[in-house]
């Protein structure tokens, strides 16, 4: 599919100013080389890590919008990005406010 017939819009810059702030003060940071958030999770031990990463994986099935992420026993680095149009979009938001809830119900 031609990129720009994508059904995934890019954030506007309005959208950036208004949904970005409240995940970078939870501790999402824009990455330097590509349009997309990046946030290390460290967790009690492998186990909670990986509840954490089963429930973050069940509900990326759902959204049909799947996180590229990295664990090592109890810390899990995960990037969000939209590939459908390269950068960022409103699904990445959403599965970043997702993780937040999921990664504050496991500790
Ligand atoms: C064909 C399938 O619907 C697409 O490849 C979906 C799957 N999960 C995805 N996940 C992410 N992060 N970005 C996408 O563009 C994307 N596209």
């Amino acid at each position: 599919m031609p990129f720009y017939t994508s059904q995934t819009q890019w954030l506007s810059p309005e959208e950036r100013e208004q949904l970005l702030p409240e995940l970078k003060a939870a501790g999402w940071e824009e990455v330097d080389d590509r349009d997309a958030l990046f946030k290390e999770f460290s967790f009690k031990n492998f186990n909670q890590a990986f509840g954490f990463m089963t429930r973050v994986a069940l509900q990326a099935e759902k959204l049909n919008h799947h996180p590229e992420w990295f664990n090592v026993y109890h810390k899990v680095q995960i990037t969000l990005l939209t590939h459908d149009c390269g950068g960022l979009s409103k699904k990445d938001v959403k599965l970043a406010k997702f993780i937040e809830q999921a990664a504050a119900s496991v500790n």
